[in-house]
Formats: structure tokens, C-alpha cells, sequence
């Protein structure tokens, strides 16, 4: 068997930790590279690496269980949704545990990635170092590059009005005594608009479009462990989700949001009890989408005004590799990048991407199944399908993409957590198949010693 490639691993968040963590299970040589002091990625409040969304209020919206590595649970201590200090505190653990910090190299940026004409990159890093590399392992978040509203608002460059993007919230004293309109209907915009609530002079909620609200209990237990599991079809998961969702919380208009143009699952779901219930106290007014901003007024498409001190953009992420030339897998504006299996790049051998999803559900233990299937294939005992076959995968997703979700750049990463799982359980199979012979004998002896 020749030696096992070098790997270089972008990022030390949730991802990138997970493939390093499969890398040197399986004993292939890598290198992680991280910007940042520490592990923890996005779960960081206040991370020196200066990206990190996190804000003080902060808990994950997925359940303790849901969200933890295969084997490696999440202490049964901690709440079920633990706040972001424990989140980044069971990353740490995890790192402890499996002997990961002596192979990633802090404070250290991955500036360019360049893949080489006959195979392999060279990576050029802060330091000034270049390095090659047969493989790159692109684990770098996409929740971190800001997207602000495009176009933006009439009024937005000449009003007095504050204006912020979320990614820039980081604690409710930046709320205090102001009012607030907060932008969207996503996870961020709940949370702020639940903190602007407790502290600010007045909240607003501004939506463009409804959403199905989902609280993070549904009849006592944890909303994603009811009927979440790889075993029940999407087509039984949903609809059934979507009854009990229904009995739990009524009709969105009954807070005075506007009633989703969407089916429930047909977006990125939006997970909060505490909205709802600010809502019901008065303590948050909804509004529709922002018309303009006047010099200290926000005007609403429905004609109604609000005096506003700051406005709180949480209108969502774009998808950067700032390491990668122009030009070369730009996911550009409409957000989309296209690979097999969300992992593999169709066209540049050796070029996997971990965490690329957006999941209704956990990224932790996605990133963890896609780190096998790519270790796998550095290993031998998983192999591609020809690149036409990759191309029409690529494009069948999409297709099956545009006709489950609202279309909007928040969804072109968009998966299903259950589904995507066991796709990627059978994809290693079907890989393992289309291998040669002694690579199955292989596979199958990994398979025994990782069992
Ligand atoms: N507690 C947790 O675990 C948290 C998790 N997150 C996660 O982080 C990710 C990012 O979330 P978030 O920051 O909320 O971003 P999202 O992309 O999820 O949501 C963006 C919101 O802004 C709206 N929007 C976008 N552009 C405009 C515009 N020009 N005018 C008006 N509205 C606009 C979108 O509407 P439309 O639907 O029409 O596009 C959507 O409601 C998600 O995966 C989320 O689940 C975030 C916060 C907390």
C-alpha cells in the first residue's frame, strides 16, 4: 500500500475538529490550521479570530443528544440546550480527549490555496510558510462573512439610524434603552429580538416572510427527538412534525406574524419558545418588511413608521473561502457551491469540504460521517463515480433543492439531517463498491476495527 497523503485541515470548529479527529484515528498525516487561539470556531463569544457570531445569549437550538459526536456524549449535566460557553467547553473536551491539539497550529490563517496542475495545492499560510499538501480539507464555517440586505434599504446610506448586521451583536448593552427594529426571521433574529425585548426602549420585528415558528419543546421533550431519527422517511418525519408542531404553537398570525408562504420543513426552521412568548406580552411588535429609512423613522411596506435608534440586520451569511483565487468555486451571489455529495469537489482530486450544510438539524455529527467517507477515499477503500455521474448527482440535488425549499440564498446548502446521514451511511457503500477488490477487503477491515 503507497503512503497515505498529506492533508491540510482548514478551520477548528466543530468540523474541522471532527476531520481531524478521523484523520489521525485512521492514521493519515495532516495539519490543522486555525486563525483563532482556541478550538471552537463560531462557538466562541468573543473569539480573538474575529468572526464569530456568537453573542452572550447564546444556546444552541439543537438538543444535547442530537447535536453531540458519535462517541463522545455531551456530559448529562449540561441542559438540553446548552449556552455556547458549554457548547465551546465540550468542543474542548473533545479535543482533550482524542489527543487533537498537538496537530493544530494556532494563530495561523490559511491565506491562498492554490490546487496544482498535476495534482496536490500548495498552501500558503499567515506565517509567510508555503506548504504542499496531496489533499485540503476546507472546514471554515459559513456563518461568519455577512450578508446585508441586497439591494440594500432606500435610505440606508443618508439616515440617522444605527444600523448593524448581526454577526456584530455580541451582548444586550448594545441594546439598552434604544429602539430596536430587528431584520428577519431566522435564529439570529429571534434571539436578538428576544434580548432587544428585556432591554431595549421598544422592539420590532421586522419579516419579509412568515415563519413556522417551532419551540424547543414539544410535549415535554426536546422538539428534535421527536420522530428524529435515520430510520423514519422524511415523508412520515414531516408531516407528522408538522401536526404536532401545529397542535403546540397555533397559527403564526395568532402572534401577529405573518402566515408563512411555506409549508413547515420547506425552510431553514426558526427555533424559539422565548419569541413567542414576548410576543404574546406585548414585549416585541411585529412589522412587515422595511420600505425605507427616513432620517430616524423606519417605514414599513404596509405604510406604518417606527422611531428607531439602531436596526439590527439579521439577514444571514454568505459562503467565502477567501483563501481560494477569484473565480474558483465562488459561490458569488447566489450562494452556491456545487459538490458531490456536499463533500467532494467534482473536479479538483483531493479537494473535500466538511460542515458545507446547512442541516435541520446538528452539523457536529454530519461533519463527523462526511470525515469518515473522506478518509475513506484517502485510504483507497472508497472511490468517486465518474465525473458525469458526479455532475448529474450534483445537479439532481439541486433540482430536488429548489423544489422542497423557499427559494433563497440561505437555502442552496440545505439538507435534511436525517435523510443526508443515511445517504452518506449508503454513499460509503456504494463507494466501497466501486473499489477495487483488495481496497474492499480493506474497507472491510476497517469497518471490523472501528465497529
Ligand atoms: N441558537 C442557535 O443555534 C442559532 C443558530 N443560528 C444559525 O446560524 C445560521 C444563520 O442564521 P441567521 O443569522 O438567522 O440567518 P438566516 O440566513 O437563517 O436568516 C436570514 C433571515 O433574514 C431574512 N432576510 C435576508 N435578506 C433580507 C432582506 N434583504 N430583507 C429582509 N429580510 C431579509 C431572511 O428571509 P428569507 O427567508 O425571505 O430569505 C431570513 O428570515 C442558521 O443556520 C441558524 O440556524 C443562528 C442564531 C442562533
Amino acid at each position: 500500500m503507497s503512503a497515505p497523503p498529506r492533508v491540510c485541515v482548514i478551520g477548528a470548529g466543530s468540523s474541522g475538529i471532527a476531520t481531524a479527529k478521523v484523520l489521525l484515528e485512521r492514521g493519515i498525516p495532516f495539519d490543522c490550521f486555525e486563525l483563532s487561539d482556541r478550538i471552537g470556531g463560531n462557538w466562541v463569544w468573543g473569539n480573538r479570530n474575529g468572526v464569530s457570531a456568537a453573542y452572550r445569549s447564546l444556546h444552541i437550538n439543537t438538543s444535547r443528544e442530537r447535536m453531540a459526536f458519535s462517541d463522545f456524549p455531551m456530559p448529562a449535566e449540561l441542559p438540553d440546550f446548552p449556552r455556547h460557553d458549554q457548547v465551546a467547553a465540550y468542543f474542548d473536551a473533545y479535543a482533550d480527549h482524542f489527543g487533537l491539539r498537538e496537530h493544530i497550529t494556532f494563530r495561523t490563517g490559511v491565506q491562498h490555496v492554490a490546487p496544482l496542475p498535476g495534482g496536490g495545492f500548495d498552501v500558503a499560510l499567515s506565517t509567510g510558510e508555503t506548504r504542499r499538501y496531496e489533499a485540503v480539507c476546507v472546514a471554515n464555517g459559513h456563518h461568519w462573512d455577512p450578508r446585508w440586505p441586497e439591494p440594500a434599504f432606500p435610505g440606508a446610506d443618508s439616515t440617522a439610524i444605527e444600523q448593524i448586521h448581526s454577526h456584530r451583536y455580541t451582548d444586550e448593552s448594545q441594546l439598552v434603552g434604544k429602539r430596536v427594529v430587528v431584520v428577519g426571521m431566522g435564529n439570529s433574529a429571534m434571539d436578538i429580538a428576544v434580548d432587544a425585548s428585556y432591554h431595549a426602549a421598544a422592539t420590532h420585528l421586522s419579516a419579509r416572510r412568515g415563519a413556522h415558528i417551532i419551540p424547543k419543546y414539544v410535549f415535554g421533550r426536546p422538539y428534535d427527538q421527536i420522530a428524529g431519527s435515520e430510520r423514519i422517511p422524511g415523508w412520515i418525519r414531516w408531516p407528522l412534525a408538522r401536526l404536532l408542531l401545529r397542535s403546540v404553537t397555533g397559527r403564526m398570525t395568532r402572534y401577529g406574524l405573518p402566515a408563512p408562504d411555506h409549508k413547515f420543513a420547506q425552510a431553514h426552521p426558526t427555533m424559539s419558545s422565548r419569541v413567542l412568548d414576548r410576543l404574546a406580552h406585548g414585549a416585541i411588535h411585529p412589522k412587515p418588511n422595511i420600505a425605507r429609512l427616513d432620517r430616524s423613522e423606519v417605514v414599513f411596506t404596509d405604510g406604518s413608521r417606527a422611531t428607531a435608534d439602531l436596526v439590527v440586520y439579521c439577514t444571514g451569511y454568505r459562503i467565502s473561502f477567501p483563501f481560494f483565487d477569484t473565480g474558483f468555486l465562488d459561490p458569488g451571489e447566489d450562494n452556491e457551491v456545487r459538490l458531490y455529495q456536499r463533500v467532494f469537489h467534482p473536479r479538483v482530486p483531493g479537494l473535500y469540504f466538511i460542515g458545507l450544510v446547512q442541516p435541520l438539524g446538528a452539523i457536529m455529527p454530519i461533519a463527523e460521517r462526511q470525515s469518515e467517507l473522506i478518509a475513506d477515499h484517502l485510504q483507497g477503500t472508497y472511490a468517486l463515480p465518474g465525473r458525469l455521474a458526479m455532475l448529474a448527482e450534483i445537479a439532481k440535488h439541486r433540482q430536488a433543492v429548489a423544489k422542497r425549499y423557499v427559494a433563497a440564498r440561505r437555502h442552496t446548502v440545505q439538507v435534511d439531517f436525517d435523510d443526508y446521514m443515511r445517504e452518506l451511511s449508503r454513499e460509503r457503500r456504494r463507494g466501497a463498491k466501486r473499489c477495487a477488490p483488495e481496497s474492499r477487503a480493506a474497507m472491510r477491515a476497517v469497518s471490523r476495527t472501528s465497529a
